[in-house]
């Protein structure tokens, strides 16, 4: 079932102190798949999430979920399974009794649960209470009982924000195989940039309770339609340019331009663009090299840049220290943005 909101805006508080935290929200998450609504903190996603729900008012806009129009339907007949940024378990019911609670009583009821136990991969564990499972288990459970009823969209509320860094990664693989396996349309939520982009069908880029720019994880990546997306999508610098058209006259040399321009531009740059050179490029100090195993992200004082530190992501094993001089060159083109 898809998901369509459109031109929805919702407020938060109480009487005379009403403020607007939604302004005209639209975006579209087609059937069996998933979508990431990452913002910053305080831009609006649980106040989202809790619109489509059911749960808080909206001042104006639709909900539909295929051809329904929620307008009106409490939350309990919108076929759609929330789940909750601690997962909230009942803790004196057991993991199959957590799981059932959104069973109609039914023969094949514990059968179900075990099928919803194996599609998030924690087969016979119905007999465990919550406080026995670790954070990933518990996340997964919370998902089995929002799907147990076979809802049309879940919703998950930053699911993974409690999990450490190792554990989120597979816990999040696991989610998104259970969502693609049973052909649920989801939304999630997140202020984790790497998570929505590695997670998600379909971006949202949610700021101050607005949409900023809806793609792929790579449109929005790799074409941000402002310097602010760009920034808050991925580590990026920006730095001034004069553009003649195709090409950018800047402090890091002369680049060619993405998207054509004229004048005084900003200019975004990724680490991973920034390239070490044996030949002509520009110079630039070492200031720190902080080692990641896969690569290293190092950061570099431009020579005479007047004050510009750009981060280089290089392949390993990277021999730099602190103080090296080196060369660098911007590989690919740059996208360029009206001065801010
Ligand atoms: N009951 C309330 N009264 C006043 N302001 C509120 C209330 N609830 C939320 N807000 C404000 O509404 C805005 C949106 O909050 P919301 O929780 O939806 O953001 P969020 O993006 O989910 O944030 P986080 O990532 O920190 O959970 C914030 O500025 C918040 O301070």
């Amino acid at each position: 079932m898809s998901l369509v909101i459109e031109s929805l805006s919702a407020e938060v508080g109480e009487g005379g102190e009403r403020i607007r935290v939604l302004h005209d929200v639209s975006f579209r998450i087609e059937a069996g798949t998933l979508g990431a609504v990452l913002g910053p903190s305080g831009s609006g996603k649980s106040t989202l999430l809790r619109c489509i729900a059911g749960l808080h008012p909206t001042v104006s806009g639709t909900v539909r979920s295929g051809s329904r129009d929620l307008h009106g339907v409490p939350p309990e007949r919108r076929r759609i399974g929330l789940v909750p940024q601690d997962g909230a378990l009942f803790p004196h019911l057991t993991v199959g009794e957590n799981v059932a609670f959104g069973l109609t009583r039914s023969g094949r009821r514990s059968r179900r649960v075990e099928e919803l136990l194996d599609l998030v991969e924690l087969p016979g564990m119905a007999g465990r209470l919550p406080h026995e499972l670790s954070g990933g288990q518990a996340q997964r459970v919370a998902l089995a009982r929002a799907l147990a009823p076979a809802p049309d969209v879940v919703l998950l509320d930053e699911p993974f924000s409690a999990l450490d860094a190792t554990l989120r990664g597979a816990v999040r693989e696991q989610v998104r195989r259970a969502l693609a396996e049973t052909g649920t349309t989801a939304i999630l939520v997140t202020h984790d940039q790497t998570e929505a982009l590695s997670i998600a069908d379909r971006l949202v880029v949610l700021n101050d309770g607005a949409v900023r720019q809806v793609g792929s994880p790579q449109e929005v990546y790799e074409h941000p339609v402002d310097l602010w997306t760009g920034r808050f999508v991925g580590e990026a610098i920006t730095v001034a340019g004069q553009a003649d058209g195709i090409r950018v006259t800047t402090p890091l040399g002369d680049l060619q331009l993405e998207n054509p321009a004229l004048g005084p531009v900003a200019v975004l740059v990724r680490p991973e663009q920034v390239h070490l050179v044996d030949g002509p490029g520009t110079a630039a100090r070492v200031v720190t090299v902080d080692y990641f195993g896969h690569d290293a992200l190092v950061q570099l004082d431009v020579a005479g840049g007047a004050g510009i530190r750009i981060s280089a992501r290089l392949a390993t094993p990277v021999t730099l220290h602190e103080g090296d001089t080196v060369r660098i060159r911007i590989a690919d083109r740059v996208l360029a943005y009206p001065e801010p």
